[in-house]
């Protein structure tokens, strides 16, 4: 078992395959140009098996694989069964941005992936052009119909933001209830590499919003999951991650390994530990040690919670958010 030293237990990994991406999702990632990180520096699907092998032996029970953009590597549904073959427990999870999906869905779903969640932060097309930088929808809504024909269960994550995407709250959230998909949203998290003038929608007034048109009850955390959940009077939940309220980090049972090994600790600060030459090594035992010691320094919480001026330095794209 894998306990940090608030007595917190870490049980889930979340793996960010690459950092590219095919979105520029103005809350994420910079428009402009820049250098990634170089090939030879990522860690292959061989050499993080390797690891997730030894974090599983030390505890970790749920597994989810991010990016940047998840879909963008190749032969991702190999590296699924990989980790699916070892130990079918495994409550593994994928988050993308959908927009290769409908073309993946069904090898993912044999290789063994059931659960995906998918980003929509508007279901109008000029709008999530603005904020992806792309003409998106078309090919998101229909990575998700597939997702869901193929029998995924999907939940949604979308960014409201000011003068952006206000106005869709109920919306996506009607979209979501239509086809029996969670939707979560998330409170923008403050980071020097999206563009400066976002002004992210906060838990209250999400609430005022939905409560506007429905009557919903508090259901509280479920389990470990970031999201506080709600529930309709029709039974239909949804949740609201909410990274600003100062009693969030209290549950937090998470680690983050980035694509070329980097180990991190907490989603907000610059603290990470390499594992990488330990496992291009074959060090198992130094990847072990590497893997106790980032529990160890997890920090108690993160600073959105002491104010929006807050600004964390790291990249969500790196480390998959
Ligand atoms: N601040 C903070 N935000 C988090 C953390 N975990 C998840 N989030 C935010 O919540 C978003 C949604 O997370 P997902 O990738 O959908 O995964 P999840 O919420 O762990 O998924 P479930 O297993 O379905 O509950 C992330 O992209 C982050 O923006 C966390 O540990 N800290
Ligand atoms: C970094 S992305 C990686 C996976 C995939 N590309 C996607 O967008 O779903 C994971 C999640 O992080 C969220 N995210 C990215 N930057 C964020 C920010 N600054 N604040 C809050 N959530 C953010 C996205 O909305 C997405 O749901
Ligand atoms: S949020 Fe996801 S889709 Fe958008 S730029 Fe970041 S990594 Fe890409
Ligand atoms: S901000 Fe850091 S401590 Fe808080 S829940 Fe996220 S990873 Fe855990």
């Amino acid at each position: 078992m894998l306990i940090d030293s608030y007595g917190r237990t870490v049980d889930y990994l979340r793996v960010s395959v690459t950092e590219r991406c095919n979105f520029r999702c103005q809350y994420c990632m910079p428009e402009k140009p820049f250098s990634w990180v170089p090939k030879e520096n990522l860690l292959s699907f061989e050499e993080l098996f390797e690891f997730i092998k030894v974090s599983i032996d030390e505890g970790i029970k749920k597994i989810r694989i991010t990016g940047g953009e998840p879909l963008l590597r190749e032969d991702l549904d190999t590296f699924i069964k990989m980790i699916y073959d070892y130990k079918n427990d495994i409550d593994l999870a994928m988050t993308t941005n959908a927009f290769l999906l409908k073309g993946s869905a069904k090898k993912l779903y044999d290789a063994g992936l059931r659960r995906l969640n998918v980003s929509i932060d508007s279901l109008k097309p000029e709008i999530a052009e603005a904020i992806a930088k792309k003409d998106v929808l078309p090919n998101v809504l229909a990575g998700i119909e597939e997702a869901l024909r193929v029998g995924f269960k999907v939940k949604v994550n979308m960014v409201p933001m000011k003068g952006m995407n206000e106005g869709e709250v109920l919306d996506v959230l009607e979209y979501c209830k239509d086809r029996g998909m969670v939707v979560r949203f998330i409170e923008y998290m403050e980071n020097v590499h999206a563009e400066v003038d976002i002004k992210g929608m906060q838990s209250p007034e999400l609430l005022s919003i939905i409560g506007s048109r429905y009557r919903y009850e508090d259901e509280g955390f479920d389990g470990h999951s970031p999201s506080h959940y709600y529930k309709l009077e029709d039974g239909y939940e949804f949740g609201i991650i909410e990274p600003h309220k100062d009693d969030f980090c209290t549950k937090c049972n998470r680690i983050r390994l980035t694509a070329e090994g980097n180990l991190i600790p907490c989603l907000y600060f610059d603290e990470a530990m390499s594992i990488r030459d330990a496992v291009r090594r074959g060090d198992i035992k130094e990847a072990a040690l590497v893997l106790k010691e980032v529990i160890r320094t997890k920090p108690e919480k993160n600073r959105w919670s002491e104010g929006d001026t807050e600004q964390s330095n790291r990249a969500f794209y790196e480390t998959g958010g």
